[in-house]
């Protein structure tokens, strides 16, 4: 595990896009002179303004434009310093080839809570896409966490590994790009191997019957499974490898099969299990006990690898103890990508914002955030470490720690302290003895890993390990854990059209949609606005870096931006019926907008390479619905959550729909509720004033309706009304089951109507 001497050339390049970060750098400068402009007009104005209602509402939407100003500036850090990066795995492979390295083990986790949700067919595809990553076998152990702890997913988990000895060395064979089944018997892999034809078609068959057996044992096993055992159900560890024909086969490094690893944790009503971090913490203790990996790659269960290289090209961030890689490198990020994203993609999954582009500009200051999945992290960074004088080289803290206190963090297992300790030293590679015990003996503290008791009284969760405040452990968890402590982290984007090394499952229907960003929008503000965890107050992560400080920040008050949606969807809708105009200087409110609108359109364009309008609209609408659902809502729950009212939960996102409509470009309203009521509400207010306050303008009530004052008002409750068409439609146009529920939309009017009665 040396760091690359002198003479080796490094592993990984890295280049700043310097014109991008001065296009990014100019427009920014131009739209906070404009925005401090037309706030200081707002604001003026005001001080001369006669008082009463009027003063009320201008109080208002000053508030509304400063809470635009903070969010907007706090968004720019991740556009300072774009850089992309190119790792070289082919110098990583020769310097190993000539013994100047060593690959150190690694260890993928993969997560999983409900068959039903979550298909085991799919789950599976994740796991053998998993164990067929290039790198050597015996140093390669994937861990499945289910925690619904069901008998199907270990059936299926067991399956897995039958077609997986297969499958692995078929890939490894053909040096198969696809490590995905599913998808590669799709087609999609550049399949020209003629050689491969032959085995291809039996490996194919073998496909089929693994897909059918599971299939089939979804559909009896349907409901034998209750909520009642998800919910309680014993620790159950097995190592799958164990009593499989390989036994005494393959212990060649290489050629070895990785290890697959069933853990369902122990559940108890009784005790919290904190959601996927709980699932993480329960997985990193286990596999600490089996293979100790100093590196874990963290899946969820349904981002399938799709690109069999990304392992090596992580380690060549990690194993490169010069610059360009990042020094104290705590982890590699991938971007999330989906398979299932449409061409039009109404509800912006494709996330570009954060992936394609915060992320390439974090990387160019301390790295991206945290994200979910998709990342190559080292041990005992997740552990609570702090960074070592040298990249790649082992972390002092757990050796010097005495071991009264590594029990008090890590729990009473001595096996798993010894393994927190075996941390530090440099570990060579596991001899062939190791590793075949490995495969066929459970440690004797596994089950206890995955018990509910074993966390009681440690530093699980909060001192190490994945933390528990937050339902959005990925956020909580990169700041507190890695970047708070002086870690930082680097961002592998493959630009399209490079093959994209992950593909993940989008949720398809619009509440889906709206639950998820509830979700992260809560966990998010929950940290935001807590007064131990604002990241605006966190003096280390300030003295690391204030940009990235930033960042943190910018995404723990993202929600906040509910409040100024909020007024700009009622104050100049109300104010416009009146014929009371909210922009007295026309040209500086245009000039103010357009700039964002601009910034906006360039960030998707160079995004997608290319003038990207459709793309742009879809963003501008759905950040619009989000504000008042999504984001409303998570304000609600986040607020609940720090007055200890109600805690915030973890809503699975289903994987188990088609999503015809969504493949389609048409919203998908099935199963919408109150999260979509403000939303169409204030849509029927919005319209209602456009037409009143209009009427108004053109039929001269009152005789300075004309004046220039009151077109900003027109144009912006024109813009709010062509944005939410598609909620317009579902209302009061579409027949289809898929329209907006009927009683949401009687509501929607009822609530409009009273809110234009009051304020008349
Ligand atoms: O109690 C739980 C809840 C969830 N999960 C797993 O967590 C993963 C993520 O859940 P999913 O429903 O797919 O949520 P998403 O909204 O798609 O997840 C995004 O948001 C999460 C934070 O809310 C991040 O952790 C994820 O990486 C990120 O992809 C899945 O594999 C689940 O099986 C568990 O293991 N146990
Ligand atoms: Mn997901």
């Amino acid at each position: 595990m040396a760091a690359s001497a002198g003479e080796m050339p490094p592993f990984s390049a890295v280049r700043v896009n310097k014109p991008l970060a001065f296009a990014n750098r100019l427009m920014a400068a131009v739209h906070a002179a404009l925005a401090a402009a037309f706030i200081s007009h707002r604001a003026l104005r005001l001080l001369s303004a006669a008082s009463g209602g009027g003063v009320a509402v201008a109080v208002a939407m000053v508030l509304a434009d400063l809470t635009l100003l903070f969010l907007w500036a706090l968004s720019q850090a991740g556009l300072w310093r774009p850089v992309s990066r190119t790792a070289f795995p082919e110098r990583l492979l020769a310097a190993r080839r000539r013994s100047e390295l060593e690959l150190p083990g690694l260890d993928v986790l993969v997560v999983t809570a409900d068959p039903d949700k979550e298909p085991p067919l799919a789950v599976m595809n994740t796991v053998v896409s998993a164990m067929a990553l290039d790198y050597p076998g015996g140093r390669l152990g994937v861990y499945l966490s289910d925690d619904a702890g069901s008998p199907l997913t270990l059936l299926a988990a067991r399956r897995a590994y039958a077609f997986a000895r297969a499958w692995v060395p078929f890939c490894r064979k053909y040096s198969v790009q696809c490590p995905w089944p599913e998808r590669y018997f799709a087609g999609d892999d550049d399949q020209d191997a003629d050689e491969a034809a032959e085995e291809r078609q039996r490996i194919k068959k073998q496909y089929e019957t693994f897909k059918e057996d599971i299939e089939e044992a979804c559909r009896k096993g349907k409901n034998s499974w209750t909520n009642e055992q998800r919910q309680e159900h014993d620790a159950y560890v097995e190592i799958i490898n164990a009593g499989s024909e390989d036994e005494d086969e393959d212990e060649d490094d290489e050629t070895a099969m990785p290890l697959l690893v069933y853990v369902s944790r122990e559940k108890r009503r009784a005790f919290p299990h904190h959601f996927k971090a709980g699932a993480l913490n329960a997985l990193l203790r286990v596999s600490g006990l089996v293979s100790n990996a100093p590196y874990v790659l963290v899946l969820d269960c349904d981002m399938s690898c799709n690109s069999r290289g990304s392992a090596l090209e992580a380690m060549c961030f990690h194993l490169d103890g010069s610059p360009p890689a990042p020094e104290n490198l705590a982890f590699v990020q991938f971007p999330q990508m989906f398979h299932n994203l449409s061409a039009n993609d109404i509800y912006t999954n494709d996330l570009r914002y954060i992936f394609a582009t915060r992320w390439i500009g974090l990387d160019g200051l301390r790295g991206p955030l945290l994200s979910g999945t998709g990342f190559y992290a080292r041990r005992d960074a997740l552990y609570g470490a702090t960074p070592p004088a040298a990249t790649s080289s082992p972390t002092q803290d757990f050796w010097s720690m005495d071991a009264g206190e590594l029990a008090r963090r890590f729990g009473d297992s001595g096996d798993l302290v010894e393994s927190v300790r075996n941390l530090h030293r440099q570990q060579p590679p596991p001899s062939s003895e190791t590793q075949s015990r490995r495969r066929h003996l459970l440690p004797r503290d596994a089950t206890l890993m995955a018990s509910c008791a074993y966390e009681a009284g440690t530093g699980w969760g909060d001192e190490s390990g994945f933390m528990y405040q937050s339902v959005i452990e990925d956020y909580f968890t990169g700041y507190r854990r890695i970047f708070r402590r002086g870690w930082t982290s680097a961002y592998c984007y493959p630009a399209p059209p490079a093959r994209p090394p992950f593909l993940g499952s989008v949720p398809t229907n619009l509440n889906d949609v709206l639950v998820q960003n509830k979700r992260w929008m809560s966990g998010m503000l929950a940290i935001g606005l807590s007064p131990k965890y604002c990241p605006l107050a966190c003096r280390e992560l300030l003295a690391a870096s204030v940009p990235q400080a930033m960042a943190v920040a910018y995404f723990g008050f993202a929600a906040l931006y509910a409040f100024p949606a909020l007024c700009y969807a009622t104050l100049p809708q109300l104010c416009f019926l009146r014929g009371v105009p909210l922009f007295t200087a026309p040209w500086l409110a245009a000039a103010a907008f357009a700039s964002s609108l601009l910034q906006h359109f360039v960030e998707v364009s160079v995004a997608r390479r290319g003038l990207a309008v459709r793309a742009w609209w879809n963003e501008q609408r759905f950040w619009m619905l989000n504000a008042v659902t999504g984001q409303l809502f998570g304000c609600v729950a986040a607020v609940q959550d720090l007055l200890g009212v109600a805690a915030l939960d973890f809503d699975l996102t289903s994987k188990a729909r088609d999503g015809k409509l969504y493949q389609e470009g048409v919203f998908d309203f099935t199963g919408c509720s109150v999260l979509l009521l403000p939303a169409t509400t204030l849509c029927v207010l919005n319209a209602a004033a456009l037409a009143g306050g209009t009427w108004r303008m053109f039929t001269g009530g009152g005789g300075s309706a004309l004046s220039g004052e009151m077109f900003p008002q027109l144009f912006l409750l024109s813009y709010v009304a062509a944005l939410s068409y598609p909620l317009l439609e579902g209302m009061f146009l579409r027949q289809d089951p898929a329209r907006v529920p009927a009683r949401i939309t009687a509501l929607s009017v009822a609530l409009a109507a009273v809110v234009l009665a009051l304020f008349r």
